[in-house]
């Protein structure tokens, strides 16, 4: 509501006939409305994956409170337990292991993301947050997702932690997405300066997040399974928080207790293909060549449990059963959803032109070409388990409201130095694809936020559109196209009718990718 009265001024400014008007009024108000239960099922996608309720799941203590229970193993607990921790969600997963042990957990050390805790203490998140007279130490770093030197203390003083270990105690590691930031340890002489570079250079041409890992972990003393050898005699028991398509644990926050399997050659051809190796500092070069002739090859982790104790599949579901309970026929389409931006857009705005025309038997059906274009975008974005026949086959056999969900990431190419996110940005694509089709008798609109809350390197979560968007903005004198140029979809979306498209959450505390929402209502 409180977005519908900040866009009815702007509404009010467009020169319309005024049947038109009132039609764009009825419009507005039922977009309003799906904003709102878009806004709710966004919610309901992160209440399912908060960091505390996840920990319980995965651990818990025998009767007499002798035992520690992880899945079916269990481990002694005579007061031998540490901790430590890297990731957006470690803070509340931090404090439920925190109370769940007790005087059994010794000392820990976390790293989290600068500003993390003051937001939870504003929010009056007390789940979140750790006792007064925590065991656990609180180190804050790496501002905008990029290492610093904060984030380099905290690494230090989690290895000083690690190698302290003996073969009788217990290291349990919290683990989650924004771990590899928050965990830098470079293999000297690289800087983290130059690490830092290399990734910023790498993350702009596009690489992937399994590509950025494969270098970090490659320059890392603790990345790529060195926590887990640094730990060594004690065992190892990593707790880990999914934000990588397919949940690999090699790949999320780059592995600190998983062996790594990479070679010196694997790291060569990502940079050759980047275009990068010319830039290659001198350090690097000289730590790869040593990679290469390593005799101890890489770590050994059998003193390591690595366990996902959630994922977006989780966020998902909740959203989906939501979405039912709210009457809509909801499908799953894919939780992951990975692949250049731009390819994701056109999927996306193809993919409601199709469902639209099968949700209104009035309309002229999608043509054979448009099927198969659609088919084809899909194809090309490889999505594992794409549920794209069943999603087009329940708009087929009812007519009422539809909601699709998704999660994943897109890659972006950063070309331009304006403010932006993957979420802003696929959902401002995604409005402009929404131009190119017959509106009919159907509503749509589309949300992409980022389950941690904050979209890039801005304080928006994300952002919604309609088919109305392009209209929209040319009322305003915002042209899509030069702010998608310069990757500005933040500064887009603020301009638009006083930033009401955008989604706010404030720092969730959890970190599970992002989530898609594509809503078809029959008026
Ligand atoms: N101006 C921009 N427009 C679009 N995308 C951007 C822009 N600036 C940064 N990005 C994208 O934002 C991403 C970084 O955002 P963020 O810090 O939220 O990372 P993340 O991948 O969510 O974090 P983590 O991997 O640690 O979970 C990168 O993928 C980058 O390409
Ligand atoms: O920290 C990282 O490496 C990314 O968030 C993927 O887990």
């Amino acid at each position: 509501m409180a977005a519908a009265l900040q866009v009815l001024p702007h509404l009010a400014r467009a020169p319309l006939h005024p049947l038109l008007w009132w039609g764009s009024v009825a419009r507005l108000a039922s977009s309003m409305a799906l904003a709102e239960q878009a806004r709710q099922l966004f919610d309901s996608a992160v209440g399912a994956v908060l960091p505390g309720p996840m920990l319980h799941r995965a651990l818990s203590l025998d009767p007499g409170g002798r035992q520690l229970k992880v899945r079916d193993r269990s481990f002694q607990l005579r007061q031998n337990v540490y901790l430590v921790g890297f990731g957006k969600a470690v803070m509340g997963m931090a404090a439920a292991a925190e109370e769940l042990l007790g005087q059994h957990l010794v000392q820990g050390v976390i790293s989290i993301p600068k500003g993390i805790r003051a937001a939870m203490e504003r929010a009056g998140k007390q789940e979140m947050l750790l006792k007064p007279h925590s065991h656990v130490q609180v180190f804050e770093g790496a501002e905008d997702n990029l290492p610093d030197r904060d984030a380099l203390r905290a690494a230090l003083a989690i290895r000083q932690l690690a190698e302290g270990l003996t073969a009788d105690d217990l290291l349990l590691v919290l683990i989650s997405g924004g771990g590899s930031a928050l965990l830098p340890a470079p293999i000297p002489p690289v800087t983290l300066e130059e690490k830092q570079t290399l990734t910023r250079l790498l993350a702009a041409r596009g690489a992937t997040i399994q590509e950025l890992n494969t270098i970090r972990k490659a320059l890392s003393q603790l990345k790529g399974g060195g926590l887990a050898q640094a730990a060594y005699p004690a065992q190892v028991v990593s707790l880990i928080l999914s934000d990588v398509v397919g949940d690999p644990v090699e790949v999320i926050a780059s592995g600190p207790t998983v062996a790594s399997s990479h070679s010196v050659q694997d790291c060569l051809h990502i940079v050759n293909r980047y275009g990068l190796r010319a830039a290659l500092p001198r350090s690097v070069k000289t730590v790869l060549s040593r990679a290469d002739s390593d005799p101890h090859g890489p770590h050994s982790c059998g003193h390591v449990l690595n366990v996902i104790i959630g994922s977006n599949v989780l966020a998902l579901a909740e959203a989906q059963r939501q979405a039912e309970a709210l009457g809509y026929q909801a499908v799953v389409l894919s939780a992951a959803m990975q692949g250049d931006v731009k390819s994701m857009a056109q999927f996306y705005g193809l993919l409601a032109h199709v469902a639209r025309t099968r949700l209104t038997p009035s309309m002229a059906g999608a043509s054979v070409e448009e099927d198969a274009q659609l088919h084809e975008l899909a194809a090309d974005l490889q999505i594992p388990d794409l549920q794209l026949e069943e999603a087009l086959e329940t708009m087929a056999r009812g007519r009422g409201p539809v909601c699709l969900l998704a999660g994943g990431e897109p890659t972006v190419q950063l070309q331009g130095s304006g403010r932006g996110g993957r979420n802003q940005e696929l959902a401002l694509r995604v409005g402009a694809e929404l131009r190119r089709w017959p509106l009919g008798q159907i509503d749509v609109l589309f949300l992409s936020g980022g389950t941690d809350g904050q979209d890039g390197p801005t304080e928006a979560a994300g952002a919604w559109v309609t088919p109305e968007l392009a209209s929209q903005a040319a009322a305003e004198g915002l042209d899509m196209a030069t702010f998608l140029a310069h990757n500005d979809s933040h500064t887009f979306f603020c301009r638009l009718q006083g930033g009401a498209h955008l989604l706010h959450t404030g720092m969730t505390g959890t970190n599970v990718m992002d989530t898609h929402l594509l809503f078809l209502q029959p008026r």
